[in-house]
């Protein structure tokens, strides 16, 4: 039997503070934001633009910061790898204002598709470096914008840090490679406790572990057996198990039966299951997510540099705005995120100035007028 090993801060009912139901929640007991402001009145947060589209729709929430009055002033840092003692790393300037202002805003950042070669993900770096051991992403469907289900509410809690993600990997013999899917009970049972508290503190009242452990027996099985260890401390929340392949099927016949739970999984199926949700919801240009750690936090969209539209204006900026959103109320900023909120999910409602991907004719800047002149 392995030993419960208790995160110290997400106990039940040990909540650092209070939580209303909201839209776009990060839920975040681990790393409750102890930012001050500074003498300007605002507070410093780390701003990496990212690459491709990233640089257009980091300004695209710039400019709505600015017009919403918004108390942040953005730490711009650039995270172009470096090479150091033969391996890539990111440079240290980023890494610091990260840890000194514990809440970054992160644009997408391309990995090199090159077989075998380029540098490690960056995005998976930067999850390591801070140990943001959940990525939460919330995939709601927006009202008056029209697809085929009108009641998309999920929310994936991921497995962050290891997994099929550890990125061990090497050549046994010429034509057999191995890459290993790393599963710990420390990693399995804080994303587990993470998720039940999210649960608990957004409303839902029910937790399903996806998992593929009728045939990864042991590396999936030990990450059920640590959901269900932390499920007995969550005695007010139902917990059940899914196969994955069964709940990719299920939600997209019929999503609106998981509108009452948190899905928790291993790093791949979280990143893949998003993707789908996506899908659902009018796609990557609409889903946030915020990487929750214990000393940091990082928000990002869900997707990714797009490079097939980057720099032509046509990327939708909304999803890392609702990213930033979560980051607001992470910072206890509600009332900020609410009113952008209201103002970008009404003017996709209308319908008349958003971007291509949603059917529409506007440009980034376009959109990001339309946005402004609603707040
Ligand atoms: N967290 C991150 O920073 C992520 C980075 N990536 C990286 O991004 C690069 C490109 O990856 P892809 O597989 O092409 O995925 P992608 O997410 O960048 O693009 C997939 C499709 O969705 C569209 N799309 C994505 N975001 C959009 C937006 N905001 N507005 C309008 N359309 C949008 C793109 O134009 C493309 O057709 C790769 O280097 C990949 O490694 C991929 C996923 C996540
Ligand atoms: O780092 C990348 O290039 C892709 C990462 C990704 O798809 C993710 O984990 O969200």
């Amino acid at each position: 039997m392995l030993p419960s090993r208790t995160l110290a801060g997400i106990k039940q009912g040990a909540f650092i503070r209070s939580q209303a139901v909201r839209r776009y929640a990060s839920a975040s007991p681990t790393a409750a934001f102890a930012g001050q402001k500074g003498s300007n009145g605002k507070y410093t947060v780390t701003l990496i633009p990212g690459d491709g589209i990233g640089p257009e729709i980091s300004e695209a929430v710039k400019d709505i910061y600015s017009a919403a009055g918004v108390p942040i002033q953005w730490e711009e840092v650039s995270v172009t790898p470096i090479l150091k003692g033969g391996k890539t790393v990111i440079p240290d300037s980023a890494i610091e204002s990260v840890k000194r202002n514990t809440v970054a805003l992160k644009g997408p950042l391309a990995t090199p598709r090159k077989v075998g070669k380029g540098h490690v993900s960056l995005n998976l770096t930067l999850r390591r470096t801070f140990n943001l051991f959940a990525n939460v992403r919330p995939c709601i469907s927006i009202a008056g914008f029209k697809t085929p289900y009108d009641d998309v509410n999920t929310v994936l809690i991921r497995e962050n840090t290891e997994g099929e993600y550890s990125g061990i990997e090497h050549e046994v013999v010429n034509g057999v490679v191995q890459s290993i899917k790393l599963i710990t009970w420390e990693a399995s049972e804080r994303v587990a406790r993470y998720a039940f508290y999210y649960a608990q503190s957004q409303g839902r009242n029910r937790v399903t572990a996806v998992h593929k452990a009728n045939i990864m027996k042991m590396s999936d099985g030990m990450f059920l057996s640590a959901c269900r260890e932390v499920s007995k401390d969550f005695p007010g929340i139902q917990y059940d198990e899914d196969l994955l392949d069964r709940v990719c099927l299920q939600i997209v016949q019929n999503p609106k039966p998981y509108a009452d739970r948190v899905m928790v999984m291993p790093n791949l199926y979280g990143d893949i299951l998003s993707d789908m949700c996506a899908g659902l919801i009018g796609g990557l240009g609409l889903t946030p997510s915020g990487n929750i750690g214990r000393d940091a936090s990082i928000f990002e969209a869900v997707h990714g540099s797009a490079p097939d539209i980057a720099g032509k204006g046509l990327a939708n900026p909304t999803a890392l705005l609702l990213s930033s959103l979560m980051m607001l109320r992470h910072m206890n900023l509600d009332e900020h995120a609410a009113k952008i909120e209201k103002a970008a999910l009404t003017t996709i409602a209308e319908g008349k100035a958003i971007t291509g991907d949603l059917g529409g004719k506007a440009s980034t800047g376009e959109y990001t007028k339309a946005i402004i002149q609603k707040l």
